[in-house]
């Protein structure tokens, strides 16, 4: 196994043959913050390239949490260019994700919520803990915002039209078995047999081969891609526009205040 030593918040170790292993590690919740998201977006494009790569498997080194999605502090009390250039971090890595060439899977170690589920959604496949404290989903609108449309489409690819409208417009969080019951992830398994499984289920993905692999996952996903693409632009204005005004803004500080309390 070789080892790669990634800067700050992110570990990433090869140990199945031609499988990178992701660890996420900004304490104390993984949220996606900008250097997060960076770190992230510059590993993969390293693995992408790298010929003797074929898989990755993302997962969290934080107890109890893989990703509590966005980090709501850089997106709150910040300027327009900040919250830009943000959400321009955010877009790379979905689309960086979405369209991965590798096989990508997610072993979800903890809760998900938001900007994590997202993460998690752009993979293959998905293997969660069975632990009934954690939670899985995209709870936006809880918060006083609204997913964007490729938020609205990854989920809709994933678990289809109807569960996506109660989803997202109730901003539900599921307990990992209603989160399986309903295709947002794909197997459950004892939180220690996380990794392994993920290792097992790796396996299968690449045995397919990687040409015939590549093609297809391209012929599903690229529709749902090319519209970001060509509405980057306008989506970064729609984002700044809609985080820059008051009543959001109050929203995310109130909804901030309520975290810090809930833990008090
Ligand atoms: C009108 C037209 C509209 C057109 C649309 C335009 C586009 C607009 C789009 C806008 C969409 C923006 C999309 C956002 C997606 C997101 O991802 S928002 C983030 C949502 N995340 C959450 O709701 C998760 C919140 N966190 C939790 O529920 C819990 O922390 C946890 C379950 C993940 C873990 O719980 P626990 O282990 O008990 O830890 P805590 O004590 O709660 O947290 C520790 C510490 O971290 C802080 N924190 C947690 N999450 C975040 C976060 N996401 N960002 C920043 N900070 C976070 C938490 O406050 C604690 O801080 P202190 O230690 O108290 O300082």
């Amino acid at each position: 196994a070789t080892k790669m030593a990634l800067r700050a918040g992110l570990r990433s170790k090869r140990g199945l043959t031609g499988v990178a292993v992701m660890r996420m590690q900004s304490p104390p919740v993984n949220s996606l913050n900008l250097e997060l998201l960076t770190d992230i977006c510059i590993a993969l494009e390293k693995l992408e390239m790298d010929k003797s790569c074929r898989g990755l498997i993302i997962t969290s080194n934080q107890p109890k949490v893989f990703s509590a999605g966005l980090d709501i502090l850089e997106m709150y009390g910040k300027s327009p260019e900040h919250c830009g250039e943000f959400w321009k971090a955010v877009q790379e890595m979905w689309l960086k994700f979405y369209g991965s060439n590798l096989v990508t899977i997610a072993a979800i170690n903890g809760s998900s919520p938001a900007g994590g589920c997202l993460m998690a959604m752009t993979c293959d496949y998905r293997i969660m803990a069975d632990n009934p404290r954690y939670s899985i989903g995209l709870n936006e609108t809880q918060l006083g915002i609204v997913a964007p449309f490729w938020f609205k489409d990854t989920l809709m690819n994933t678990v289809g039209h109807r569960t996506t409208e109660m989803a997202l417009e109730l901003g539900l969080l599921y307990s990992p078995a209603e989160a399986l019951k309903i295709g947002m992830v794909d197997q459950l398994v004892p939180e220690d047999q996380v990794l392994t499984t993920a290792t097992e289920a790796m396996t299968k993905w690449l045995a397919i081969p990687d040409h015939a692999r590549q093609i297809t996952k391209s012929m599903i996903r690229k529709p749902t891609i090319d519209k970001l693409m060509s509405n980057r632009e306008d989506d970064v204005k729609n984002f700044v526009k809609f985080i820059s005004k008051d009543s959001i803004q109050k929203s995310l500080g109130v909804y901030l205040e309520m975290l810090k309390k809930r833990k008090a």
